[in-house]
């Protein structure tokens, strides 16, 4: 029952074997900047990024994840909405095909090129990563707009790593690489309640989405597109892309904005 971008598998046929696809948390969304109620009570969030090293590369057949030792509290993700620091799993990028976007959550209806997913799980509570993917508290994901523009200056060592994982399933050594780096200057946010963003679409995420997009280059872009959906033995070959799924109803949900 593989779940994928297509037209028989994609998005709008995930509620067939993952029911809470149609829940009243569900995650993207279209975020409306003057619609977000102003919370002043909410403090701005600290990434603790100085100690982290990324560990493994790998082509999950749906993204590319960037993988992280989180057997201690090295980089955490603290403040802003969340109760307790949560600790860096991995991340991993959502995007479109040549010219068209590709981010997840929209903003008064606009998407982005590409949205960076930093996922975080919330190890004083529970005690594994997926314990806490389906706990309502359980996960905390720094969500990062990509817009088109000049190079990045980091990014290339993310792309210059890609054709080593170019097919679904193989996974690389990816030593040493700080996200600290993808970080925009300012980390003025919006936050609510929702969902893991792929199946299987746990209600389990407290959303920090950055207002201030990164900038990367076009070709940068492409090189995402490089990777393959399909695994080696596969004889069809689809590269990968737009792998993201169309904002969610609301459902009575209300965002707020940090406070600064
Ligand atoms: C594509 C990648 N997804 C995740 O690992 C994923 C995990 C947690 C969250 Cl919170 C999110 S998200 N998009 O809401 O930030 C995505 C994946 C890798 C391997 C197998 C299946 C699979 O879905
Ligand atoms: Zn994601």
């Amino acid at each position: 029952n593989h779940w994928g971008y297509g037209k028989e598998d994609g998005p709008s046929v995930w509620h067939k074997n993952y029911p809470v696809a149609q829940g009243d948390r569900q995650s993207p969304i279209d975020i409306v900047p003057h619609q977000a109620s102003h919370d002043p009570s909410l403090d701005p969030v600290v990434l603790n990024y100085d100690q982290c090293t990324s560990t493994k590369i790998s082509n999950s057949g749906t993204s590319v994840v960037v993988e992280f030792d989180d057997s201690d509290d090295r980089s955490v993700i603290r403040g802003g909405p969340l109760d307790n620091p949560y600790r860096l799993k991995q991340f991993h990028f959502h995007w479109g095909g040549k010219g068209c976007h590709g981010s997840e959550h929209t903003v008064g209806g606009n998407s982005y090129a590409s949205e960076l997913h930093l996922v975080h799980w919330n190890a004083v509570k529970y005690k594994t990563f997926g314990e806490a993917a389906t706990a309502p508290d359980g996960l905390a994901v720094l969500g990062i707009f990509l817009e088109t523009g000049d190079d990045h200056r980091w990014l290339h060592v993310i792309t210059d790593a890609l054709y080593t994982v170019k097919y679904k399933g193989s996974v690389a050594d990816f030593k040493g690489f700080n996200p600290k780096c993808l970080l925009p200057s300012s980390l003025h946010y919006w936050t609510y309640l929702g969902s893991l963003t792929t199946p299987p679409l746990h209600e389990s995420v407290i959303w920090v989405v950055l207002k201030e997009p990164i900038t990367v280059s076009e070709k940068q872009l492409g090189k995402l597109r490089t990777l393959l959906f399909s695994g080696e033995e596969e004889n069809e070959r689809t590269r990968m892309e737009n792998n993201f799924r169309p904002p969610q109803l609301l459902k009575g949900r209300k965002k707020s904005n940090s406070h600064h």
